[in-house]
């Protein structure tokens, strides 16, 4: 097991991570079913309340993918499957845009599939995040959707058109890992990444993108996060949502 990194030695980008990431701890409490993020804010995350399970603290962690697991495995923090524990009290996650209304996007790190069905089983969904990632709108960052790998041509044509009934149009790349390989997720699939730029109706998008066949998820979070925790220059802001 690596030790963790002490704060001192973290980049600037990664000390703002690491804030955010203390402060959710504020919401944990012994005994709750606690949802853990993937990506690198999740992993601060995962890091602190590993040191909070080491000095008493009892909670239950789902991990939203196989990186989490193993992560929180490897450092002690006790975990349960969600079949094991259906409904969470809480969930802690990154994203990569929060927009109004706190709509989401996720799944820069592959993992939104699982991070929605823990999201949604969760009674409270926090985001933590370096204060850049707010925007006022969504799609900046290419939108990651879910697909299964049968008939990949076709499903990029229902897309497209799903996504121009929505106002958006923009190039869909599939995702590969840096060897060049294709991204493969967690639970089998492939991830087309959409360069939308700008989504001017989230809602209408997410519903468009979920109706077509061989869409399994796509990244757009919306009315799930209920609290957001930005850090930045000037400090950590807690927002709740109106
Ligand atoms: O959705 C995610 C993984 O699927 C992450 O939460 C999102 O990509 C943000 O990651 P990071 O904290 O590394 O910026």
């Amino acid at each position: 097991m690596t030790a963790a990194k002490s704060p001192d030695a973290l980049s600037p980008a990664e000390a703002l991570k690491r804030e955010a990431a203390a402060r959710a701890l504020d919401y944990v409490r012994s005994g709750m079913k606690l949802g853990l993020g993937t990506g690198s804010t999740a992993k601060h995350f995962v890091d602190l309340l590993a040191q909070r399970v080491a000095q008493g603290l009892e909670v239950v962690g789902v991990p939203t993918s196989e990186a989490t697991r193993a992560q929180a495995e490897s450092l002690g923090v006790p975990l349960a499957t969600l079949d094991e524990h259906p409904v969470l009290d809480l969930v802690i996650d990154g994203a990569d845009e929060i927009g109004p209304d706190f709509s989401l996007i996720k799944g820069g790190g592959g993992a939104l599939l699982r991070e929605k069905i823990v999201a949604t089983a969760a009674q409270q969904m926090i985001v933590i995040a370096d204060a850049s990632k707010k925007v006022a709108r969504l799609g900046t960052f290419p939108l990651p959707i879910e697909v299964v790998d049968f008939g990949v041509a076709a499903i990029r044509r229902s897309i497209d058109k799903a996504a121009r009934a929505a106002g958006c149009q923009g190039l869909l790349t599939l995702r590969r890992r840096p060897d060049g390989h294709v991204f493969v997720t967690d639970q089998g699939h492939l991830i087309l990444d959409a360069a939308y730029l700008s989504i001017s109706d989230p809602a209408t998008l997410a519903a468009r993108l979920s109706e077509v066949p061989g869409v399994v998820e796509h990244g757009l979070f919306i009315n799930l996060a209920s609290r957001v925790i930005l850090a930045g220059a000037d400090g950590v802001t807690v927002l709740d949502r109106a």
